[in-house]
């Protein structure tokens, strides 16, 4: 189908998260040679028309062949008979009013969209069962995720979840840093839910667009069938659970949904940025009942996992990768999968662009120049020791200083274990860098920061606070 067409076409172009909220809430219809994006409220209908219409325009142009073919805009679950005279092409004339204040809540109902349209008829607004068909992206299957010690638990557990018809692991919670796979993790749970029981009512959503489809459904009267939607789900994957933080109606409502769903045995999926514990803002009651199924997390990947992640995008767009090409963006691009696929997209965009087939390690660094450059002022050495001590607080000459007492020494450690993991310097350059000191303290460093990471968790955070800061 045309539309599926597109948002494949799309999928290398936009972030996935935007995709799922924006592009993924769009009803298709393809009718009198056109295609008929169908908004389910004004918030939607607005995102898609700025940021979205005229690149799903050109694909949609692209595909058909056709220069004329047009794509329209509007609110509503079904085309309106109107005559197609009243509809214009939303690229030269918006099929909502600009002048108009869109308010930043949803909207259920229907809004007059142009002058002339709102004299036809008025498209209904969708019915809420029906708004979140499709939402599960057929892309993030668990074929395409690729295993590795930093995932592989969370993935062991989704396969699990995914497969068994019994309710054990309930709620499953996933958790860990931005791009790491938490959200492909849950789009295979759904798929794998569907192709079990291919009947099953399974959606998955962001904790915003539980928010403020609550909140329209509040503002509209249609809070009983709000209810009624969510809790008669057969899995609910909600991503982003951290939005809820201090929005007290919609915890009490998910919290209502929450129960009505566990008690019927019905699966909850949940993700978040942080352990259910530590998520500031949340009510206990609802930390508490996360915490009840299994809760895994998802860690930054070593180097080997994202060159297998690596590889294997690549295949999947027909591309072999050389190997020192892939250890070096793998090494480059270290902190999140999101951050390795963008990089891996621009080269294979500069490819097509120079009509180049075969790929060197002097076209990467080139197609990857302003990426690198950006990335080598934060993680120089310089920069890391600068960050280490303003988060110990300590001064920048501790971090050379021969002072071995523990509140000096653990930072200067912390900073030399960075420094040999994000930069290409050698173990005696980065003694250099430290006051001169040996390669061989450069080594126990390094080695002393892997074991107290695994052994208390605190250093662990702290040392992913800083890896975080430093490469995002
Ligand atoms: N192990 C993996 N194998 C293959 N692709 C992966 C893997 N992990 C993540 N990805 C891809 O990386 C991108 C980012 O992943 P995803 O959106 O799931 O991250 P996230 O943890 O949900 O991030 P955020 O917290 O920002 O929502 C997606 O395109 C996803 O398909």
């Amino acid at each position: 189908m045309l539309w599926q067409q597109c948002l494949q076409q799309l999928e290398q172009e936009v972030p996935d998260s935007e995709i799922n909220t924006w592009l993924r809430a769009l009803h298709a219809v393809e009718k009198r040679q056109a295609l008929y994006l169908l908004a389910p409220n004004t918030i939607v209908l607005q995102q898609v028309h700025e940021q979205y219409l005229p690149r799903i325009l050109f694909h949609s142009r692209i595909i058909t062949g056709d220069n004329e073919f047009d794509v329209m805009l509007q609110i509503g679950s079904s085309v309106p008979t109107a005559p197609p005279a009243l509809l214009t092409t939303p690229l030269q004339q918006p099929r909502y009013p600009q002048a108009q204040a869109l308010s930043p809540h949803d909207e259920w109902n229907p809004v007059p969209l142009t002058h002339t349209q709102a004299t036809a008829a008025a498209p209904t607004p969708a019915p809420i069962s029906e708004r979140f068909t499709n939402s599960l992206n057929p892309r993030m299957a668990f074929a395409n995720f690729v295993e590795g010690k930093s995932n592989q638990l969370a993935c062991a557990a989704a396969q699990q979840v995914g497969d068994q018809a019994d309710t054990t692991y309930n709620p499953m919670f996933i958790y860990g840093g931005v791009g790491l796979g938490k959200t492909h993790l849950m789009h295979a749970i759904g798929n794998r839910i569907l192709e079990r029981e291919p009947g099953a009512r399974v959606i998955y959503v962001y904790a915003e667009r539980f928010v403020n489809d609550m909140i329209s459904a509040i503002r509209n009267s249609r809070m009983e069938e709000f209810k009624q939607h969510y809790r008669s789900l057969d899995a609910l994957l909600i991503d982003d659970i951290q939005f809820f933080a201090g929005k007290d109606r919609s915890m009490e409502e998910f919290f209502h949904t929450f129960n009505a769903l566990l008690e019927g045995q019905k699966r909850i999926i949940l993700a978040s940025d942080k352990f259910p514990r530590d998520l500031d803002g949340i009510e206990d009651r609802l930390k508490t009942r996360f915490n009840w199924g299994l809760t895994v997390q998802i860690e930054s990947p070593d180097l080997e996992t994202r060159v297998a992640i690596l590889r294997k995008k690549a295949e999947d767009v027909g591309l072999h990768l050389p190997n020192d090409v892939s250890f070096f963006i793998g090494k480059r691009f270290h902190s999140n999968i999101r951050d390795l696929e963008g990089a891996l997209q621009r080269v294979i965009a500069s490819m097509r662009l120079k009509c180049v087939t075969t790929i060197s390690m002097d076209f990467v660094h080139n197609a990857l120049r302003d990426q690198l450059a950006s990335q080598d002022k934060m993680v120089s050495m310089s920069n890391i020791k600068k960050i280490v001590a303003q988060y110990y607080n300590i001064r920048l000459t501790d971090m050379d200083s021969k002072n071995r007492a523990r509140c000096f020494a653990r930072p200067r450690q912390i900073a030399m274990a960075l420094s040999k993991e994000l930069t290409n310097h050698s173990l005696p350059e980065i003694g250099d860098e430290f006051g001169g000191r040996d390669h061989t303290t450069v080594l126990h460093a390094q080695r002393k920061v892997v074991e107290l990471r695994e052994s208390d968790p605190k250093i662990e955070e702290e040392y992913r606070i800083l890896f975080r800061t430093l490469t995002s």
